[in-house]
């Protein structure tokens, strides 16, 4: 198995753990974050597409509220998260402005990715920052979130956020310098694991749980790698604060742990798009759309459509069948069942003037069809 390569990787999802961000629960780690972004700056200026998963938003409240315990009760972290993720963007801002970057606060709930048209909505946001050349620093919406619905840690959001944009690359920083063969704080004898498939249920099996500051711990890690890995995505586990870990690893230096993943990245997202969506209506093509789509791998224009059934929403998954009735793909609509009636046998060019606004140029696209 060879290494997959960060130095080839073009869009990386860049997740910092609460125990390097926090100084071990004394603030934020201010000198830390001004070196991560530096490094991250080199990568940009490489014309790489970076995106931040960034913890701390609680612990940062907690200090600036003069808390020295982590409160349990939810309204007190929910206000803990709201006056901390304040200093955690600013931080992050003004250091990526010394590099002229500008940066996006994006926050996101479980809703978020889960519900096809948020899920769509949130793809499409973070995909124009990126095209921008805008950092978006992702955390989880803590002020308006329940257990229940929560992510909890952040290694989920970070997997969950690369497949939702198509990520090369997952890198976790935390405090360890990696995945070892045992808890590193419990046994001195464990080893650095320096390379696995992401699908391997051995490495879960070593996988603890987190210290007082984080969440997850490595399980929740390893977790984050399986899930990655179902759009391709490749993790390296790592540790933040071995000097220069994000531009050594983008030499591609071998440094902490990498979880492969088997599966090439479209053939991944678009098994996992399979597998998980049932239809909610069905439009049919023209033989030209047919072709198009099956033989050439292209999106679905609006001008091969001739019919529609259903009340699909926008972002709700539709069958795609021919003139015979069978059903040849199934993807994600970025139009409802009504505006595509209104669209359909028509150029992509004139769905501004049908509709008075235009969402994206293609019915589907073709990221989001899969050939049944
Ligand atoms: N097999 C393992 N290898 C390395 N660290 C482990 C392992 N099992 C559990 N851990 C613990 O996981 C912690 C990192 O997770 P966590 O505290 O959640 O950090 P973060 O905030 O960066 O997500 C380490 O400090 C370590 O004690
Ligand atoms: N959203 C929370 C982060 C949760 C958390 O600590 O996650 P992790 O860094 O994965 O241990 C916060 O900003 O405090």
């Amino acid at each position: 198995m060879s290494r997959q390569s960060v130095a080839n990787a073009k869009r990386i999802v860049i997740k910092i753990g609460s125990a390097l961000l926090t100084n071990d629960g004394a603030g934020l780690n201010k000198a830390g974050i001004a070196n991560w972004v530096d490094q991250i700056a080199e990568l940009k200026a490489q014309g790489k597409e970076i995106i931040l998963v960034s913890s701390g938003s609680v612990a940062e409240g907690m200090t600036r509220l003069g808390w020295s315990e982590r409160p349990t009760a939810l309204h007190e972290l929910q206000a803990a998260a709201a006056v901390g993720q304040m200093g955690l963007v600013q931080c992050y801002e003004s250091n990526f402005s010394r590099h002229q970057y500008v940066t996006a606060q994006v926050l996101l709930t479980h809703a978020d990715l889960s519900n096809r048209t948020r899920y769509l909505n949130a793809r499409s946001a973070i995909t124009s920052l990126l095209s921008f050349g805008v950092v978006p620093i992702i955390n989880e919406n803590d002020t308006v979130i329940t257990d229940e619905i929560r992510f909890g840690d952040n290694d989920t959001l970070g997997a969950l956020v690369a497949n939702l944009i198509e990520a090369d690359a997952l890198i976790i920083l935390t405090d360890q310098d990696g995945l070892y063969t045992a808890d590193p704080r419990k046994d001195k004898n464990a080893k650095l694991i320096e390379q696995a498939r992401a699908e391997d249920p051995d490495i879960e099996a070593v996988a603890g749980g987190g210290g007082k500051l984080g969440r997850g711990g490595m399980t929740t890690k390893v977790r984050a790698a399986k899930l990655a890995a179902r759009s391709g995505c490749f993790t390296v586990i790592v540790g933040g604060r071995i000097e220069n870990v994000i531009t050594r690893l983008n030499k591609d230096e071998v440094l902490g742990t990498l979880l492969c993943s088997d599966q090439e990245p479209m053939a991944a997202r678009k098994q996992w798009l399979a597998g998980h969506l049932q239809t909610r209506g069905q439009i049919t093509l023209d033989p030209g759309a047919v072709r198009a789509v099956i033989e050439q791998g292209r999106s679905l224009l609006s001008v091969g459509v001739v019919h529609v059934d259903g009340n699909f929403g926008r972002g709700e998954v539709v069958a795609c069948i021919n003139e015979q009735g069978q059903i040849i793909a199934k993807g994600l609509i970025n139009y409802n069942a009504l505006e595509t009636q209104k669209i359909m046998g028509k150029e992509s060019k004139e769905i501004l003037d049908i509709l008075g606004y235009m969402d994206e140029p293609e019915l589907i696209h073709r990221d989001n069809l899969v050939l049944v």
